[in-house]
């Protein structure tokens, strides 16, 4: 059978300067039905870009190769596929800021997950029959959000809103979950009760989920499988326990993890210029 997701020679340069601009550099990588896989690496590695390319949303260079999910072609050679929409119905993608609408309702947020599955006008006027509703709200009772349905969503935490995002996936029926950097902008406690989601629908539920993250200590916990990328390029690829220290170094350049596992570069700290002494902190 083939894979969920497969990519084939994928590169992306953003700027003219092919040799200093690309952001992906010939990835392939394959992952199966039901994986939850963790992508990480540092700032700047290409972890959202890939992210991008496999939902459609960016496009890989004209010579790159192709990028196929749900047994799909979302593109070849640098060109949408035509039939793009009808896969990207199927995918859900989670955002770093949720991409609610802040004025609108928390339920009226998550029936726009059903939009792809009812007809133009009916979504543009809003009306939603019963059945979509009710599950709109069962989507919203797993991830702990039914009491706020009728709230703006605007008024909502950071944590609440990710999990609204999430229900809102849900109800689109999404077969593969892209999320990217799902808990960046979050507190550790709702970070990670919305891994525990991401995780549960993994589990309960059999969806793949791929995961962009920061916090390494994340990925191992909730991913079996990790795929690192540095410069472009991916530098590792296999279970997130065995993401060992060493590893982990070589990855990130740094030996050094904050209490949630994220990578902290060591700050340069200035030495005293001659006749001249540092200002003791204040
Ligand atoms: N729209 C864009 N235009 C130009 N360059 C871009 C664009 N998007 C990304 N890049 C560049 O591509 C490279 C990879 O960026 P990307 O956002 O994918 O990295 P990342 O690993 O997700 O980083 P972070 O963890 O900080 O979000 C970076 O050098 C970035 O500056």
């Amino acid at each position: 059978m083939e894979p969920e997701i497969q990519i084939q020679g994928l590169s992306k340069t953003f700027g003219k300067n092919k040799a200093n601009d690309k952001a992906l550099k010939n990835i392939s990588l394959s992952i199966e039905s039901g994986e939850m896989v963790a992508l990480i690496g540092p700032s700047g590695s290409g972890k959202s870009t890939l992210l991008r390319h496999l939902a459609g949303l960016s496009c890989g260079d004209a010579d790159s190769g192709e990028v196929r999910v749900l047994g799909q072609p979302v593109q070849c050679k640098g060109r949408l596929s035509a039939d793009v929409r009808k896969t990207r119905a199927r995918i859900g993608y989670i955002f770093q800021q949720f991409n609610l609408v802040g004025r609108m309702k928390v339920m009226t947020n998550v029936l726009a997950g059903a939009l792809g599955r009812v007809p133009g006008w009916r979504g543009c006027l809003g009306l939603f029959t019963a059945e979509e509703k009710a599950l709109a709200l069962k989507c919203l009772n797993r991830v702990g959000m039914d009491a706020k349905a009728n709230q703006r969503a605007s008024c909502l935490s950071g944590g609440q809103q990710q999990r609204v995002a999430i229900a809102r996936t849900l109800t689109q029926k999404a077969e593969v979950i892209l999320a990217d950097e799902p808990i960046a902008s979050l507190d550790p406690e709702s970070a990670r009760r919305v891994m525990e989601i991401l995780a549960d629908i993994n589990n309960q539920d059999g969806r793949t989920v791929v995961v962009t993250l920061h916090q390494v200590d994340y990925a191992r916990e909730f991913c079996r499988r990790a795929v690192a990328l540095k410069a472009g390029e991916i530098v590792y690829d296999g279970p997130s326990e065995n993401l060992t220290p060493a590893l982990l170094a070589s990855i990130y350049g740094t030996t050094s993890f904050d209490v949630d596992g994220e990578p902290v570069k060591k700050r340069k700290i200035p030495k005293a210029a001659k006749g001249f002494a540092l200002a003791p902190a204040s």
